[in-house]
């Protein structure tokens, strides 16, 4: 089964509003990641606006050609406005606090059922595919199921952790899991935060179902030395069979 790659571009609008103007153009990198061979763009325009603004993702939605995936906290009515203004493929809610870094948590599926059920309801009535954003553990798992997602996505950051220290197999561990019970129960399957050059083959050989994943930080650290079309290219090639 293929995995596609969704490039999120945070990190492009984080260097362009750290001088003011319009350089790196967000839109232009779009464009060209998709040409590049990105299966999709995500962003994540978070509360702050500290990097994606709300109007990047208006501008941004007239260039997709492959599927478009926004990302964040539906708590936010603005966020939720600008999902529906935009109807993107898919969207991803994460239950960030205001102030995070960025995000660290899951959502906790069963203390949060009857909200996201609510929530996820307007999207899916409004035709958009619905991710959650989840720990790796069962019960969440489980959780999220009964809160009618489409799909879940697996929050890599422990495993990425794990993975550099050396653990891979222990690392892996918990996500088979979570992914195999997924499987089980009928949930499409996504991952992301900190998948890297080094971590991103030895996750999709363990989860070879794997729909998609959602790569930023480390695929646009990595294009700053090789190259925005090379570093797509060689991310493709880690999610090849
Ligand atoms: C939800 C998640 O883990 C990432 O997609 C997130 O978008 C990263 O956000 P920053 O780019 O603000 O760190
Ligand atoms: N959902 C994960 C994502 O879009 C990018 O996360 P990261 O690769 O920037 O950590």
């Amino acid at each position: 089964m293929s995995t596609k790659l969704s490039v999120n571009i945070n990190k492009i609008a984080t260097l362009r509003n750290s001088r003011g103007g319009n350089n790196p153009d967000v839109v232009k990198v779009a464009i060209d990641a998709q040409r590049f061979g990105a299966d999709g763009i995500t962003v994540h325009p978070r509360p702050d606006e500290r990097h994606i603004r709300y109007q990047d993702v208006r501008d941004i939605k007239k260039v997709i050609n492959t599927e478009f995936n926004i990302e964040g906290n539906c708590r936010e009515q603005k966020f939720v406005d600008l999902v529906l203004e935009n109807m993107p493929d898919q969207v991803t809610l994460v239950p960030d606090e205001l102030g995070q870094i960025t995000s660290d948590h899951g959502w906790d599926t069963l203390k949060n059922k009857e909200y996201l059920k609510e929530m996820i309801a307007v999207f899916k009535s409004a035709g958009i595919r619905v991710s959650i954003f989840v720990d790796p553990v069962i019960e969440m798992v489980e959780g999220a199921a009964r809160t009618g997602t489409d799909r879940i996505e697996l929050y890599t950051e422990g495993y990425a952790r794990q993975y550099a220290s050396g653990n891979r197999n222990s690392a892996i561990t918990p996500y088979v899991a979570a992914a195999k019970k997924a499987k089980e129960l009928g949930l499409g399957l996504n991952a992301g935060h900190d998948l890297d050059l080094n971590n991103l083959k030895f996750f999709k050989q363990n989860i070879p179902w794997l729909d998609e994943v959602s790569i930023g930080h480390a695929l646009i650290s990595d294009a700053i030395y090789l190259g925005l079309e090379n570093t797509i290219q060689i991310y493709k090639r880690q999610l090849a069979e």
